[in-house]
């Protein structure tokens, strides 16, 4: 099978290998999401993942692509990271999921709302630069317990997992 992945992050590319081995022919591409550079809220974040895997479509012949977005929602405990993937089929079917969230620190937060990005706060915290390259802001923030990549992975497996039940019980 031929996928394609909507990012050429690191942590996404890494993450769709690892959990689809080398059986499948992956195909990395930077495609637009559509979306704001930092995505607020569930909805947002959502079209994002999804906006990539279209475009990914659009551009190459694959059997199916995967978009993963990541952005930050607000709620009562204080602003969150959170990462949405979406898997769109040739067919035109949609499924989607998301990853482990928690929430940022205050000094985060705070530089995200006077307009910065997760991934521009991110660096300024830990004083150092790419984290959202690397273990990303769940990395940080989970002390390594959770990598970026092992949080991607995590999606995707719901993704995949989604997909095959889907044509296992319409291919009956
Ligand atoms: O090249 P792409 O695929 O765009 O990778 P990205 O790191 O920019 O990731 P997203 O666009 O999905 O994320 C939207 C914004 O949120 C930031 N972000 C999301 N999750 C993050 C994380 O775990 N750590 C650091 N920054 C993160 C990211 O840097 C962007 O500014
Ligand atoms: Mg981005």
């Amino acid at each position: 099978m031929r996928v394609a992945i909507g990012s050429k992050n690191p942590t996404k590319v890494a993450a769709v290998e690892g959990v689809l081995g080398s059986s499948f022919e992956i195909v990395a591409l930077d495609v637009p999401s559509e979306v704001s550079e930092q995505p607020f809220g569930d909805e947002e974040t959502i079209r994002g993942a999804v906006n990539r895997a279209k475009a990914c479509l659009k551009s190459v012949n694959v059997d199916f692509a995967i978009g993963l977005e990541g952005g930050v929602t607000e709620t009562e405990y204080g602003l969150m990271v959170i990462n949405w993937g979406a898997l769109v089929d040739y067919k035109g079917n949609v499924f989607i999921a998301s990853g482990a969230r928690a929430v940022l620190p205050g000094e985060v937060s705070a530089e995200i709302n006077h307009g910065k990005t997760l991934g521009q706060a991110m660096d300024v915290y830990t004083k150092r630069n790419g984290v959202s390259k690397k273990e990303g802001a769940m990395g940080i923030i989970t002390n390594g317990r959770l990598n970026r990549d092992e949080m991607f992975a995590h999606v995707i497996k719901v993704l995949i997992g989604q997909y095959d039940f889907h044509n296992a019980v319409n291919v009956k």
